[in-house]
């Protein structure tokens, strides 16, 4: 379990949006240092991964989706997969939490090991897995309960509190962590579903956070936002990133040059380029990948 710290105040610069093409090589960087790519899969200076996959297939029936996919998520670092629609990117991620495990006809092979742990392994026990590996989905999905209610339910389930007090700590704890607690602290007994789409995203964040995760897998969870809560939480995923691992799908490339240190291309169903962000966006060593980034096809 990653150790609880004090949530880390807002990088010193915002975050932009609608960073225009030509930009797409300067991911934002914060003061301290926050968002400067900083993956080298294949330098000196590699960073330890948290999640290992090796020749990962994902079968629906009898259809190939995902062929044998190799890679490393680096820890404490934000990963991001892009690609084409179809190519693979939420089979992937949803491989990484087995998730694919719930829908019927999908098969998964292959080997992702958690530190160096089988989270396919028949004995690991799997609702554990999705609380050590959250997900924040496309579209926020808070339950309908009170904002309190949306966060204390997972800790409750899984006995994290053992006191009343200690459950309104850990609600407390994880909404300042996702930056909503200024905004929410006097309404906690209204019901989540009647905040803002970017509060309610915010909230479905904390909620993921009140479990204790180690990686964070996030299915493009900016694309019913609008710019300004899109920034937010942008902001919010650089901090973030300093307790927990995360993967993160998005359409578009500026929010992954923005918010990511590794990148990851894939392209029917292959994984055909991956490494430092940085890299990707100015010097991608396949044609197809140069294509997507500069806009010739997806
Ligand atoms: N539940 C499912 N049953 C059958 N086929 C599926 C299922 N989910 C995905 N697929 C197929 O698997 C392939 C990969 O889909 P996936 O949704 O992972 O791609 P994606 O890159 O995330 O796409 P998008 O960007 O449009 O969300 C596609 O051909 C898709 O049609």
């Amino acid at each position: 379990m990653s150790a609880q710290a004090e949530p880390k105040q807002p990088p010193s610069s915002p975050v932009e949006t609608g960073t225009a093409m030509t930009d797409l090589t300067k991911p934002v960087v914060a003061a301290d240092g926050a968002g400067a790519p900083s993956a080298q899969p294949h330098g000196a200076n590699r960073v330890e991964p948290k999640v290992t996959t090796t020749d990962v297939k994902v079968f629906y029936g009898s259809s190939e989706a995902l062929h044998g996919i190799q890679t490393e998520i680096p820890a404490n670092q934000v990963t991001a997969l892009i690609g084409p629609s179809g190519c693979g990117k939420s089979t992937f991620l949803r491989c990484l939490n087995r998730m694919n495990d719930t829908i019927e006809g999908a098969r998964v092979t292959g080997k992702i090991l958690m530190d160096g742990e089988d989270i396919y392994d028949k004995s690991l026990d799997v609702v554990l897995l999705r609380a050590r590996v959250g997900m924040v989905f496309q579209k926020p999905n808070p339950f309908p309960k009170s904002i309190f209610e949306n966060i204390a339910y997972g800790p409750r389930i899984h006995g994290l509190a053992k006191s009343k007090g200690e459950l309104a700590d850990i609600v407390e704890r994880s909404l300042k962590r996702a930056g909503l607690w200024d905004e929410v602290k006097d309404r906690l007994k209204e019901p989540g579903t009647g905040l803002s789409g970017g509060q309610q995203q915010r909230l479905c964040i904390a909620r993921a956070i009140a479990v204790s995760p180690e990686v964070i897998l996030m299915d493009e969870p900016c694309s019913a936002l609008d710019p300004i809560a899109t920034a937010r939480i942008e902001e919010l995923i650089d901090e973030l990133r300093r307790n927990y691992t995360i993967v993160i799908v998005t359409h578009s490339m500026q929010q992954a040059a923005r918010v990511s240190q590794k990148t990851c291309f894939f392209h029917l169903g292959d994984l055909v380029e991956e490494g430092d962000t940085d890299q990707i966006f100015t010097n991608p060593r396949d044609k197809r990948t140069q294509d997507y980034i500069t806009g010739r096809f997806g």
